[in-house]
């Protein structure tokens, strides 16, 4: 039973436009019921809490002033974005979110008219708001005729480079852009960077404690566009910091900081602005991540991401762990090794505790590096810490190595240096969905020369390959590993490093041979438990390595058997492909060997938990029994024996 919150006029609010008459004091009500909402909502489904709870005032601000979809309001990573979706019509859907069929846990142009663009990697909010505002300035064919475009971006994600790149281009074409930058100190962990300490001293200083006091206008101290503006609006804007700031230096007028979770500051501000801004403006705001929820508020990183909770205590509901997550032993067996051996050192992008290293800084601080969401800059300090004498560990989310391909090819392959990347969520990840699969790194690293790519079967695996990774010192070396728990396998007490491009052979069979690439293989052999019971006993293998492939242990395989499959978490080009190809380079087709590789299917896959996400893709057990009966030339009748 779900205790909904007492929320009388969010009740009112079917879209924005109903927001349009409200009083001000009104609007300071809506929030307290968009706040209630929120939480009641996250804690029935689960998700990202802080962030949104942290522009719960913004986003009532925002559609109270501007005017949805025709301006268009860009989130930055959009987990901040349930509050705007609860505005948006989509209250009714709330409690679907991330779940499979239900509304994206990020904004989505396919879900709602006022998500005029997708998110969930950051930094993109600045790019896509200037290719609105100079498409609407061209005349572009935006339906809703010529709207504002507004990015609403963290200082979290102002830290990555993609950002600047888009503010050094605004203030080149000058034309009208409005950013909100949503400063809360913190990232998913508290910043890091020289640009927090910036945003720190622009509203440590003077001008914001002032503004904090002051509580007539000071109007003169506005940028001369809004002085007008603010008398005519007859608003009391107060004291606001002018001149100087990086941002001005880059082309933006400057306005801040104003606390963003005071109407009072954020109408008058956004009203001024909305009036008078003609060229690139940006309005700093301060918030607090997790406003407004005790138990949000009191964790170290704002309540960022969490399970379902209970709405009193804040604790979280979640399922009692059955074996260490693959992180976990990832961070673990780096420790081990970091102990014997200083030359290693771990970098990640603003992701400390996802990626585990949070337990390797507390060890080895001196050895831990965390950039900030700057994948780019992190691939390529890894590879100058690689040519500079060390063992560096590169510890990246599959889906936001992404970010940072080109620095892998220009930076790490061309000059084979030694950097190793431990590559975390591989796969689907599930509540995530499609932004945040880990489906193409086996695809976009397995085709580099040099390059050794690896995927663990199972959490000793993954020890294993870490040892594996340390040891190996003559070129670029990629291991990867599913989100989640591992499958409770006996764990070696210590990892060894495994013979590079060796396979090994989990099953001798006949007539059809299973090569495995990754945790699949846990479902490749539920599968051949199900055929033994149709007579059908699979050779079943794991590759351990999609490059250097085994080239033997396939070729035997492939020579054995008149059927060889794949099985891989990854789109084409990964594994199979690589594997597709050495046998045709040893024309192995020629002989009539029946060849299937199975893959994720060319589509995105949406938000579900896993287990249904593979089910989707066709790579659960029941999907691979199948495929064996299918390329055997078998009907799948029931469980009629070969
Ligand atoms: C390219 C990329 N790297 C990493 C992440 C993981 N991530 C999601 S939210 C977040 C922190 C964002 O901080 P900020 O922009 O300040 O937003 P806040 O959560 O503080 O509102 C990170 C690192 C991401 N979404 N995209
Ligand atoms: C919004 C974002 O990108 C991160 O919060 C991401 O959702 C974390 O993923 P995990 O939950 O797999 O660590
Ligand atoms: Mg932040």
């Amino acid at each position: 039973m779900s205790n909904r919150p007492d929320t009388p006029l969010l009740d009112l609010v079917q879209s924005p436009a109903d927001i349009k008459r409200f009083s001000d004091a009104q609007l300071v009500e809506l929030a307290h019921d968009l706040r209630a909402e929120t939480i009641s909502c996250v804690s029935e489904t689960g998700g990202h809490l802080g962030a949104g709870l942290g522009v719960v005032e913004l986003t009532v601000a925002l559609h109270a002033v501007f005017d949805a979809p025709r301006d268009k309001i860009i989130w930055d990573v959009s987990h901040q974005s349930y509050p705007h979706k609860i505005l948006t019509g989509r209250r009714d859907r709330i409690r679907t979110l991330r779940q499979k069929g239900g509304l994206s846990g990020f904004t989505k142009r396919s879900e709602s008219p006022y998500d005029p663009f997708g998110a969930a990697h950051s930094s993109t909010s600045i790019s896509a708001a200037l290719g609105f505002a100079v498409a609407r300035d061209l005349g572009g064919a935006c339906d809703t005729g010529h709207g504002d475009a507004i990015a609403v971006i963290g200082d979290g994600a102002m830290s990555a480079g993609m950002a600047f790149e888009a503010m050094n281009h605004a203030g080149h074409l000058k034309q009208r852009l409005i950013v909100i930058l949503n400063d809360n100190e913190m990232s998913i962990a508290p910043p890091v960077g020289a640009l927090s300490s910036y945003l720190s001293r622009l509203y440590a200083g003077e001008p914001f404690q002032e503004f904090k006091a002051a509580a007539k206008g000071a109007v003169s101290l506005l940028p001369p566009p809004f002085q007008e503006g603010a008398r005519r609006a007859k608003d009391m804007l107060k004291g606001l910091t002018v001149g100087g700031t990086l941002f001005e230096e880059l082309g933006f007028s400057y306005i801040g900081p104003i606390d963003g979770h005071d109407m009072d500051q954020l109408l008058p501000v956004l009203r001024t602005v909305r009036a008078r801004a003609t060229g690139p403006t940006l309005i700093h705001v301060i918030t607090r991540k997790g406003k407004g929820y005790g138990p949000a508020e009191a964790r170290r990183d704002g309540g960022h991401a969490t399970a379902k909770f209970d709405l009193v205590t804040g604790e979280q509901k979640k399922a009692p762990s059955n074996a260490p997550s693959y992180t976990r032993v990832f961070a673990d067996a780096l420790l081990e090794h970091a102990a014997q051996d200083d030359r290693i050192c771990a970098i990640t992008a603003a992701m400390p505790e996802g990626t585990g290293l949070d337990l390797f800084e507390q060890r080895y601080p001196s050895r831990c590096f965390d950039v900030g969401i700057a994948e780019q800059h992190a691939v390529t300090f890894a590879a100058g810490l690689a040519a500079g004498g060390m063992k560096p560990f590169c510890a990246l989310y599959s889906t936001f190595l992404q970010r940072g391909y080109d620095q892998v090819v220009h930076d790490v392959a061309i000059q084979r240096l030694p950097v190793r990347f431990a590559i975390d969520r591989a796969g689907l990840v599930g509540a995530d969905g499609p932004t945040h699969a880990g489906a193409f790194d086996v695809a976009y690293l397995a085709n580099l020369p040099g390059f050794t790519v690896m995927a663990a079967a199972d959490e000793a695996e993954l020890k294993h390959m870490v040892a594996t990774a340390v040891a190996h010192d003559e070129g670029p070396i990629a291991f990867r590993y599913p989100r989640g728990e591992g499958q409770g396998v006996e764990m070696p007490e210590r990892g060894e490093p495994l013979e590079i491009g060796k396979g090994r052979m989990i099953q001798q069979g006949s007539r059809v041979a299973l090569l495995s690439f990754g945790t699949r293989l846990g479902e490749v052999m539920k599968a051949s438990e199900a055929l033994r019971a149709r007579g059908i006993t699979p050779s079943v293998a794991d590759a351990r390595f999609a490059k250097p492939l085994d080239r033997d242990l396939i070729l035997d395989l492939a020579a054995r058997h008149e059927a060889l499959i794949t099985i891989e978490e990854g789109a084409v080009g990964g594994f199979g492909s690589h594997v597709a190809q050495l046998l045709a380079d040893h024309a192995v087709f020629d002989d009539g060997l029946k060849f299937r590789s199975m893959v994720l299917p060319d589509t995105f896959i949406d938000q579900a938990s896993p287990e249904d996400m593979y089910a989707t893709a066709g790579l659960d057990a029941d999907h691979i029994e199948a495929r064996v009966l299918d390329v055997l030339g078998i009907a799948r009748i029931g469980h009629q024996r070969a």
